[in-house]
């Protein structure tokens, strides 16, 4: 955990204060982002954490040490790292670069040659070729990831992470969020990770504090900062689509109509499929079964319209085949469901877990949803 308590920062020379009296903390195993406009104090909030700068007043605590009783060389050694422009010395080979912290902590080579492989595979570099190279014969995104695999190269239980992927384009960036997301599932590393863009902050940050003059104007998970923006400050910066942002946080699983309410329908039944659906009062999706008993698709509503006047059993086994094609995983995010209904051209999509169908996703409910979750 990082807890900040009164922190000011004020550079000599300077008659404002960079940070103003904040204070705030930053659970174990999330990431914290902060986020707001040039010069509201982000950059100078990290490196008080790290040490790089000190308090004007205040304190700082690391897992509930004040890190003014720390040695700051000792401080920085246990803390990750990574900053935009990667800082990455450009006359060492990756490798070297990625052995300069275990090298601190007195790793023998064997122990460091073997983590440097590892941290590579990590990151999604190929070790063999990457490792002997120099920073300036990589591309810009494998900077990036060099510099996330040497920020953790002894593990560090904290990161700090400046701005980690804003030199690169959209692109290699979104590649290289989802990768640190899913490395961040297994890590559970305590992080503080600064960007000035907010549809980073809403994607990477379990929570965000948006800040203001060196002051946290408000703190929330991203789901309550779109809902319930504080003031017109927020309003503004988190933009006008800020539903369409929520749809990148909500995911099909919010949303999913389960299958054990769903109607059964098997072979023998499908030429009747739709007046059984008529009949049990379920007019909008049935689940079509195989002869194990086991959901092989979804039959909707949509398909009747679609075979009007033209019925047939193969006909509407080629539709319920094509609506599995728009199949969605549970945890996909509803901006993802609803391009998926979209590039299918239907408004109910199936929700799978491991392969096995488990309900189904309907067009209306993402838009009632969004729209309730909105009104909480
Ligand atoms: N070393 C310094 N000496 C004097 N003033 C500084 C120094 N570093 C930052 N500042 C000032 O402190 C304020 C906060 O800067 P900081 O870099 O923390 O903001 P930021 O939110 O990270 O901005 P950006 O998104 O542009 O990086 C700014 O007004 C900046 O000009």
């Amino acid at each position: 955990m990082i807890e900040l308590k009164n922190v000011t920062k004020t550079y000599p020379g300077q008659s404002f204060k960079a940070v103003d009296n904040l204070s705030m903390i930053m659970e174990t195993g999330e990431i914290t982002v902060l986020v707001g406009p040039s010069g509201c104090g982000k950059s100078t909030t990290i490196r008080l954490i790290n040490g790089m700068i000190e308090t004007t007043s205040g304190d700082v605590f690391i897992d509930g040490k004040n890190i003014k009783d720390t040695d700051p060389n000792r401080l920085r050694m246990n803390i990750g790292y990574v900053i935009q422009h990667i800082g990455l010395l450009p006359h060492l080979t990756i490798a070297q670069n990625i052995a300069i912290v275990p090298k601190l902590h007195g790793w023998d080579k064997g122990r460091i040659d073997k983590r440097v492989v590892e941290l590579l595979e990590l990151v999604g570099l190929d070790p063999g070729i990457t490792k002997n190279k120099y920073p300036l014969q990589l591309s810009g995104g494998q900077m990036q990831r060099v510099g996330v695999a040497r920020a953790m190269a002894v593990d560090p239980a904290t990161m700090l992470m400046d701005e980690p992927f804003g030199a690169v384009d959209p692109i290699t960036r979104r590649g290289l969020q989802d990768e640190f997301l899913r490395l961040q599932t297994v890590m559970k590393k305590t992080i503080c990770f600064v960007t000035h863009d907010i549809n980073e902050a809403v994607k990477m940050g379990d929570k965000i504090a948006i800040m203001n003059k060196g002051q946290i104007v408000q703190y929330d998970t991203p789901k309550n900062i779109l809902s319930h923006p504080v003031n017109d400050f927020v309003q503004d910066f988190i933009g006008a689509d800020r539903m369409v942002k929520k749809l990148n946080i909500l995911l099909a699983e919010q949303i999913i109509y389960p299958i054990e309410k769903t109607l059964r329908i098997n072979e023998s039944e499908l030429p009747r499929a739709f007046d059984l659906m008529r009949e049990k009062g379920d007019y909008h999706v049935a689940c079509y079964i195989d002869n194990a008993g086991r959901a092989v698709g979804l039959i909707t509503k949509e398909m009747e319209k679609k075979l009007v006047g033209n019925f047939t059993i193969e006909g509407l086994k080629g539709l319920i085949a094509d609506n599995q094609k728009a199949a969605v995983h549970h945890d996909t995010n509803l901006s993802d469901v609803f391009s998926q209904m979209l590039e299918h051209n239907s408004e109910c999509v199936p929700v799978v877990r491991n392969d096995d169908i488990i309900g189904s996703a309907f067009f209306d409910d993402i838009r009632i949803f969004v729209n309730k979750e909105d009104d909480e």
